[in-house]
């Protein structure tokens, strides 16, 4: 198997009309996923992990969006790509996974025919080859009585069911690059476990590399390889997963850690990051916002100017310099 990545994003920025005015939503975002590998990008709910992804599969409605940077997909630009390009490149070279699987689903065609659906679009497979391929897809998801479930409505099957049919949906054409956003949020914890083992007993069975977007740290733990932690449009750190939870560097990673209960070694209390990411209009990113909910800092650490992306020790990034002092409000 080739090691070429099968995405290199560098430097992408997204920005979107409001109100008849560009406002930017992430900056110089750059990210590779290499096969095989899981990684994580990881923040609060309006950190800009969606906005990213949807830049990658192209989604992003172009009339309202500006995306800049560069974005290759198996070594292929995929920025400038034509509407007509893009549908051979989405499911057959990137599959993506949606949160919510009921509305990625359609509530009035049968699991089967969605998936022959999908397998038509690029039509890898001849026409009498589509039942068994849907069979099989359905049996690789985990599906019991796949026969059956082929013939059902979305309405039918229980959640968790639903996630599996989207899984296959995404994985029909075999794409080496998959996008996982917030693929266990909607469900609940047994089912989640289920999900997560899937997604990398298919990792392993394709060589498939996987952008998992989430806010929950513990799912990071149990599958990542890498880590990358967005704030603000930004991108605040990034390292190996076993070296990101062992040694978080920027503020905003370790608030993290210390707010999540079942991975804090460090208090016995639950800890609450004050505030909230700031919204788009609201966002200067010459500064690292995070530190506007570290008002114990002093103020020349708050007030950096440009912070940069630094490799602190190999394969490990951090953003600015406040790391380097940053303390809790209630350590000494
Ligand atoms: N189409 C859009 N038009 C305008 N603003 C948008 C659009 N899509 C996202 N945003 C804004 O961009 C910022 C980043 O949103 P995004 O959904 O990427 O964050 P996220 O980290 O994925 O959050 P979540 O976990 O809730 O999906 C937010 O402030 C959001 O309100």
């Amino acid at each position: 198997m080739s090691d070429a990545k099968l995405l290199v994003a560098k430097n992408v920025s997204v920005s979107f009309k409001i109100h008849g005015q560009y406002v930017q939503a992430i900056e110089d975002v750059s990210l590779s996923v290499r096969p095989n590998e899981v990684v994580a990008l990881v923040g609060e709910s309006g950190s800009g992990k969606s906005t990213f992804a949807t830049s990658i599969i192209g989604l992003h409605d172009l009339t309202l969006t500006q995306v800049t940077g560069q974005i290759l997909v198996n070594q292929r630009d995929v920025l400038n790509l034509a509407p007509a390009e893009w549908t051979q490149v989405r499911g057959a070279e990137i599959g993506m996974i949606f949160q919510d699987p009921l509305a990625a689903l359609n509530p009035l065609m049968k699991i089967g025919d969605q998936i022959k659906e999908a397998l038509a679009v690029h039509d890898v497979y001849q026409e009498p080859q589509y039942n068994d391929r849907v069979i099989e897809l359905l049996n690789q998801v985990g599906i019991p009585f796949p026969e059956r479930v082929a013939n059902e409505f979305p309405h039918q099957l229980s959640g968790g069911m639903r996630q599996r049919v989207v899984i296959a949906l995404a994985i029909a054409n075999k794409p080496k690059l998959i996008i996982a956003d917030e693929p266990t949020t909607a469900l609940d914890a047994t089912i989640q476990a289920q999900i997560l083992d899937l997604l990398q007993d298919i990792q392993a069975e394709n060589g498939a590399g996987i952008i998992l977007i989430t806010h929950d740290l513990s799912v990071v733990a149990e599958v990542a390889d890498r880590v990358a932690v967005m704030y603000a449009g930004q991108i605040v750190e990034e390292a190996e997963v076993g070296e990101l939870f062992a040694n978080p560097k920027h503020p905003y990673t370790r608030s993290l850690l210390r707010s999540n209960p079942s991975l804090d070694n460090e208090s016995d209390e639950l800890y609450v990051i004050q505030g909230t990411v700031p919204g788009l209009t609201h966002i200067d990113h010459h500064r690292d916002m995070f530190l506007d909910r570290t008002p114990w800092l002093p103020e020349d650490v708050r007030q950096e100017v440009d912070p940069k992306l630094a490799e602190i020790t190999p394969g490990h990034w951090v953003r600015g310099n406040a790391w380097r002092v940053f303390k809790f409000a209630d350590e000494d």
